[in-house]
């Protein structure tokens, strides 16, 4: 174990503002990740749109990490190639994820980024911070225990309690686990693939009734599957299924070039 290593100076979780309104707060975030060796830094729709110099005035030395933050549109963009997503809130959601404590989310997130995988932490913005359907894009929830009737931080701060938690982790050594091969997880992209595939033939068939419920319905299929610990080849073996089950019965293979 390197010094480096140790400050958290190794590969470590992006981070994903999801939404951000203040380029001050984007800002603080870049320091704060900077200060714990982060410097993977997303932004999902900046409302100032990007770059904006208050962030860079607000990051002080860590500008290197403002200037190297990639935009993208949505949060399905930003994450696809990520293998694990938390979300961070400090409400409780009507999902079925696993909720953390941030000392618990990190030792799941350690040996991902140890066998290689990329990982990501969700934040939302100022105002609303993550909408229901972006948390039902992860893995899991990220939740700073605070007092029940104050527990919203401040943005900047929240990337600062996440990232001193990664850095506690990151400094103890490599934990690998089999079953988090970098090759055998599915990323966002594949899940997301399947996901939206099943979403295709579920359409027709009449199965999102009645269509005020089509909403919540797609949730819960989408933390059902990001639940279910897939591996690559389970989501392709899945989409085999979803596009037979499609073409209908007793017709198996026959007809395919
Ligand atoms: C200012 S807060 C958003 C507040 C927003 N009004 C809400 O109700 O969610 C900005 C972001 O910081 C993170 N955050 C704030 N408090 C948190 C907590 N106690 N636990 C985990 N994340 C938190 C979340 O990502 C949140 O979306």
């Amino acid at each position: 174990m390197t010094d480096k290593r140790k400050y958290g100076l190794g590969p470590g979780p992006v981070i994903v503002l999801v939404d951000p309104q203040m380029g001050e707060n984007i800002g603080a975030a870049a320091r704060a990740m900077l200060n714990f060796g982060l410097t993977g830094l997303r932004l999902v729709r900046p409302r100032d749109g990007w770059p904006n110099p208050k962030a860079g005035a607000m990051a002080a030395g860590a500008s290197s990490v403002v200037d190297n933050a990639r935009v993208f549109d949505s949060v399905e963009d930003a994450t696809a190639d990520c293998t694990y997503v938390l979300a961070t809130t400090a409400r409780q959601r009507e999902l079925y994820l696993p909720v953390y404590e941030p000392e618990d989310a990190m030792a799941e997130v350690k040996p991902r980024i140890d066998s290689g995988q990329t990982c990501a932490i969700l934040f939302g913005g100022e105002k609303s911070g993550l909408n229901t359907n972006d948390i039902s894009l992860c893995h899991g929830i990220l939740t700073v225990p605070l007092n029940p009737d104050f527990s919203s931080l401040n943005l900047g701060q929240a990337v600062l309690l996440a990232a001193w938690e990664w850095s506690k982790v990151a400094g103890k050594g490599e934990r690998f686990d089999s079953r988090m091969d970098a090759a055998e997880v599915p990323t966002q992209a594949d899940t997301d693939g399947l996901i939206n595939h099943l979403f295709a033939e579920l359409e027709p068939s009449g199965f999102f009734f009645p269509p005020e419920k089509r909403e919540v319905m797609e949730r819960n299929i989408r933390t059902t599957i990001k639940r279910a610990g897939f591996t690559r080849a389970d989501t392709q073996l899945m989409r085999g299924i979803v596009k037979a089950l499609a073409r209908g019965r007793g017709m198996g293979r026959r007809g395919e070039s």
